[in-house]
């Protein structure tokens, strides 16, 4: 039979090698990281606003002061789109043409969890950034060793990819005021655009103090309850409140909800080993009184809200972290049937088993699930990550039912071995669809 190639080539070769190199081509396009889609970006750049301003924020004062960058640009008749960082890819920068960054740093010098997928993304990737003016507002605090690192490294990368500043890295340490006034200085003789950072403090009234765990070996717990001097402002579970004492600034997770008429912290007094007390909380937990004012802003913290209404929640967490899922308990209970379960970490079982006609009532009549654990109880000393571990099959099936885990407390007392106990007792499967849905949620200090 006539052929059109030599004797020793086999026409079945060629079509494999060809559909082999297509398949390639297709890979290639696909996961080389950084490289995006064709025909993403002419759509993107064709909409592209004057600016971007990117987020990353773990308690939401980046995200708020992110908002108020956004809001000033677009009151002087710019258009600005506002993300937090994980809502883009890096290739993506490529469709506009300046870039506003506020960015906080956490863990040990690392970025947010809202920023978390964008920066692994990044790292590997180096598009070219050359058409790009950009600004870093880097927030921190200076007590931790990597002062501003994520927004150091961000900023960084930046300048590898080849942007340009449009004005040089400004780091901020506890939201120092002075050092945001002269940013926004030189934002404005930059590029001539005026903008206002400003807080949102407001006079609240101390109701009253109550002590959680009277006679316990660790350092007094209180529930304080305060009333707004004006009309009650919104928030959701999970939120968290800042105080401001002074020049200090402390965080603290929100305990109620508006619906509740009051705004409740539990608070742990610092006791330092020559007996004195911690400023922040020595003032609020021993020298302010019933009637005085505190000043409080109220801080978004989205990461840490509830998922869905109807799905079930398993809330985790020891010592003053039941004050977030209190909040979240509350509004979960509010808002459907579904089941709720709690499992809380203290000290001594005598001492230390606060809240108990509140937590324990619901558990008895079947409303929630509660597990106290106690790490000093003498016949059965536990850690909640213990209690995990004693009912694996019972979290993988709340699991596999839609639940969703939300921790809070200590980073490094408990956090981690939480972590570190989910990963080892859901399947691989459970925790990866867990993150990726956002079902996994930590609000950890
Ligand atoms: C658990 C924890 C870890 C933190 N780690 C760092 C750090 O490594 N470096 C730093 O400069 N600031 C660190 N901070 C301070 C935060 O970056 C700072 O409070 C920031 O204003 C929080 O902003 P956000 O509300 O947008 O998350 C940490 C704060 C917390 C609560």
């Amino acid at each position: 039979m006539f052929s059109a190639f030599p004797d020793w080539f086999d026409a079945r070769q060629v079509w494999a090698a060809l559909a082999l190199a297509a398949w390639l081509a297709i890979c290639w396009v696909c996961l080389v990281p950084g490289r995006e889609r064709p025909g993403r970006q002419p759509a993107e750049a064709a909409a592209s606003p004057d600016w971007l301003v990117l987020y990353a924020s773990q308690s939401g004062t980046a995200r708020r002061l992110a908002g108020q960058l956004a809001r000033c640009l677009t009151s002087a008749d710019h258009t600005a789109a506002l993300m937090a960082l994980n809502e883009l890819r890096p290739g993506q920068l490529l469709a506009y043409r300046r870039v506003l960054l506020v960015v906080s740093t956490y863990g040990e010098g690392e970025a947010p969890d809202n920023a978390a997928v964008f920066w692994r993304i990044a790292r590997q990737t180096s598009p070219d950034l050359r058409t790009l003016g950009f600004a870093v507002l880097a927030l921190g605090d200076r007590g931790y060793a990597g002062f501003c690192a994520f927004g150091q490294h961000l900023s960084e990368w930046f300048i590898s990819a080849g942007a340009r500043p449009l004005l040089p890295l400004q780091k901020v340490d506890r939201l120092d005021p002075e050092t945001l006034r002269q940013w926004q200085q030189r934002f404005g003789q930059a590029t001539g655009q005026r903008i206002m950072l400003s807080d949102d403090f407001r006079p609240w009234r101390l109701l009253d103090r109550q002590l959680l765990n009277a006679q316990s070996p660790g350092a007094p717990v209180w529930l304080i309850r305060l009333q707004p001097r004006g009309k009650m402002p919104a928030w959701q579970a999970g939120d968290l409140a800042q105080l401001r004492i002074g020049n200090l600034l402390r965080t603290y997770s929100v305990a109620s909800l508006p619906e509740d008429g009051v705004l409740e912290l539990i608070v742990r007094q610092v006791i330092h080993a020559d007996g004195t007390l911690g400023r922040a909380s020595g003032w609020l937990c021993h020298d302010v009184r019933p009637g005085d004012t505190v000043e409080i802003q109220l801080l978004p913290n989205p990461q840490f809200h509830l998922c869905r209404a109807s799905a079930p929640v398993i809330l985790i967490g020891a010592g003053t972290g039941i004050a977030g899922l209190r909040g979240l308990l509350r509004q979960h209970q509010r808002q459907g049937m579904s089941p709720a379960w709690l499992i809380f970490g203290e000290r001594c079982q005598e001492h230390d088993r606060w809240l108990s006609e509140e937590l324990e009532l619901p558990a008895r009549d079947g409303r929630i699930r509660l597990d106290r654990c106690f790490s000093r109880a003498p016949e059965q000393p536990e850690y909640v990550q213990d209690r995990l571990r004693t009912h694996a099959d019972e979290l993988r099936r709340w699991v596999d039912q839609g639940a969703s885990i939300h921790v809070c407390g200590s980073l490094r007392g408990m956090g981690t071995a939480v972590r570190r106990a989910l990963e080892e007792l859901l399947t691989a499967e459970q925790w990866n669809r867990l993150q990726r849905l956002s079902r996994y949620r930590q609000d950890l200090y």
